[in-house]
């Protein structure tokens, strides 16, 4: 099996965003959403996403953003991709990717087969669905630190490219991927000391522990 690729999510920070490169990352998510402890403003983004260029690829997370919050860190952080972590059908996510002309991921919140056979709709709209743990009503959509029954995306196969988020961390990823085989891996509360604060260490140990599988 390849390494599985590797997303850290949540920089706010030159010293995270410097201990995800030094670490190999690949991606480094930058949270466009006010009420999450990781939010980044367009000119905090754009100043990480300078330093990124050419060294790591850049993701804005976004939640059931309009277009004209998606245009202004597009253009502030010249995005490599759009990740929409809200309720955002297929339609809307294939209208983004049209009108931006950037690579879209959808996040899928899990708690059930269920959940995971929705996944289908996305086909031909996305270029990648990342499968997240589900949050419970009027918590963050995400960057909770939860994780979900493995099993339900295990060897999972779909006409779209897919990673694995929720709860990962530098103890467990391991295991998470010996279950899901997953191309890519996402984490955010797993590699830091508080919310929103990311942890040097815990990002290299993070990244160690997917290469060793
Ligand atoms: O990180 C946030 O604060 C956040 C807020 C709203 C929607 C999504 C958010 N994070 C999404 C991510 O990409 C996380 O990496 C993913 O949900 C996993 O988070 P965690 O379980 O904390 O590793």
């Amino acid at each position: 099996m390849p390494t599985a690729a590797i997303k850290i999510c949540g920089i706010s920070t030159p010293m995270a965003l410097e201990a995800a490169i030094r670490a190999r990352a690949d991606h480094a998510g930058f949270v466009f959403f006010p009420k999450s402890p990781r939010h980044v403003s367009p000119a905090q983004a754009a100043e990480l996403a300078e330093r990124a260029k050419g060294r790591i690829a850049r993701v804005g997370l976004f939640v059931d953003a309009d277009d004209a919050t998606l245009a202004e860190a597009v253009e502030a952080a010249d995005l490599d991709v759009l990740q929409l972590h809200g309720k955002e059908t297929p339609e809307r996510a294939a209208q983004l990717r049209a009108r931006f002309g950037r690579k879209v991921w959808k996040a899928l919140p899990v708690a059930s087969a269920d959940d995971v056979e929705r996944a289908r709709a996305y086909a031909g709209a996305i270029d990648m669905l990342l499968f997240d743990a589900k949050t419970p009503t009027g918590a963050l959509p995400g960057g909770m630190g939860l994780s979900f029954d493995w099993g339900l995306v295990a060897g999972w196969k779909g006409a779209t490219a897919w990673g694995l988020a929720g709860g990962l961390t530098p103890d467990n990823v391991a295991e998470a991927l010996a279950i899901t085989q997953a191309p890519l891996v996402d984490t955010s509360s797993g590699v830091e000391s508080a919310p929103g604060v990311k942890d040097e260490d815990r990002i290299a140990a993070f990244c160690a522990a997917v290469r060793r599988t």
